[in-house]
């Protein structure tokens, strides 16, 4: 049988995008070829104009691109109009957490390119929008966005998945931030400062690209958003429901993420003392999302677990899950690492892998 091929656009390279560049150089599958036939950064772009894929390796494609690329990104549109010249099935995977390729989606989408990403913005902005990208019509591209939920673990898809085959979700509870994950569990058993344990989930690639999307629990605002909809409530946006935020009031205003950085440890006694008020209690802190759906009701913030609660012994940047359904009214459990480069990269490529399949 002939070789699958598909042409892959490849949007962003940084945390995820690098590994995710990584992986897909590596794939040797029997069935499919993915060309990877453009690669757009924030200020420079590279394409193939014959649509072969682009003459980089698992290894030299980021020197490939610094000694190639020419300046200036594509648009959105730009893009589309180059995917649509070649008669091949087209991927784009939008590894930025930008918002106007997230808006673009339907635009894609609509043109028959399918998408696979990280990025939550398109997922949590405007129902609108979610109803677009879902709207089921067989001349549109495929949308999947496993790594917008933990990561790499299989949790939308196996959500979407039991929905279709008849399930109904009850509840979802669970940590849902792996930077949160990490800083709270170094900080509860470590002597560390609380804005050293933030560098360091940014050093790790824990963090948003502005770790205070992480801090201020809009991150986790979106995912739970995410698995709302998935779980068919109807949530307009995440100003639907109210957030707890752990941003020092006077640094959400600051206009960059290096300053705000810069600031933190300003904030570290005042941190400091909700984590020894939780420990005089036996307790530790820990960032929470819930869903009910029967009661309708989402909430976010921060929560004081006892030493003995499983969600107070989550080692790393592990996210917890527990979704109770008519079908397992004893919840399934999915655990592990909720955010790095690797476990990220590889939950997107699994989808891009999905979406050739069914191409
Ligand atoms: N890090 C993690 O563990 C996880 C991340 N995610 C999601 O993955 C996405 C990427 O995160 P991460 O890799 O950490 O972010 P980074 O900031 O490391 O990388 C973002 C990349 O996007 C590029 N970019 C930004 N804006 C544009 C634009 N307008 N046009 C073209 N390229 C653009 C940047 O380009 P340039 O290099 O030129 O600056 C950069 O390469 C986010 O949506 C995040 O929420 C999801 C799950 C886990
Ligand atoms: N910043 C996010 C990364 C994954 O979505 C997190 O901390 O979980
Ligand atoms: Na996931």
């Amino acid at each position: 049988m002939p070789l699958k091929v598909v042409n892959v656009a490849i949007v962003g390279t940084g945390v995820v995008g690098s590994s995710f560049l990584e992986q897909i150089l590596n794939v040797k599958s029997s069935y499919v070829k993915f060309n990877v036939v453009a690669i757009l950064k924030n200020k420079s772009h590279l394409i193939s104009k014959d649509y072969s894929s682009l003459p980089i390796t698992a290894v030299n494609w980021a020197s490939y691109i610094a000694s190639n690329a020419s300046e200036g990104s594509l648009t959105p549109a730009a893009l589309i109009e180059f995917l649509k010249k070649d008669k091949t099935p087209a991927i784009l995977v939008d590894n930025t957490s930008n918002a106007e390729w997230a808006y673009a989606y339907p635009e894609f989408v609509s043109n028959g390119v399918s998408i696979a990403t990280p990025n939550k913005k398109a997922f949590s902005s405007d129902l609108n929008l979610w109803e677009k990208l879902f709207s089921g019509n067989p001349d549109h591209g495929l949308v999947y966005h496993e790594a917008t939920v933990g990561a790499g673990l299989p949790v939308v898809n196996f959500l979407k998945e039991i929905i279709e085959t008849g399930d109904e979700v009850e509840k979802i509870e669970g940590i849902f931030s792996g930077s949160l994950s990490y800083i709270f569990n170094t900080y509860s058993s470590d002597d560390i400062k609380f804005s050293e344990i933030v560098a360091k989930a940014k050093e790790l690639g824990y963090t948003e690209p502005d770790p205070r999307d992480d801090l201020s629990g809009m991150d986790v605002a979106r995912k739970v958003t995410i698995l709302a909809r998935i779980a068919g409530l109807k949530i307009e946006s995440t100003s639907a429901f109210p957030i707890n935020s752990f941003v020092p009031g006077k640094l959400s205003e600051i206009p960059t993420s290096e300053e705000f950085m810069k600031k933190l440890p300003e904030h570290d006694e005042e941190i400091k003392q909700l984590k020894e008020e939780a420990a005089q209690s036996g307790e530790v802190l820990r960032f929470v999302g819930s869903i009910d759906v029967k009661q309708n009701k989402v909430s976010v913030g921060i929560q004081r677990y006892s030493n003995s609660h499983p969600f107070a012994s989550l080692k790393g940047s592990d996210n917890v899950v527990s979704i109770k359904t008519k079908r397992y009214q004893n919840p399934v459990i999915i655990q592990g690492a909720g955010a790095g480069a690797d476990v990220t990269a590889a939950g997107v490529l699994s989808d891009v892998v999905k979406i050739a399949q069914r191409l």
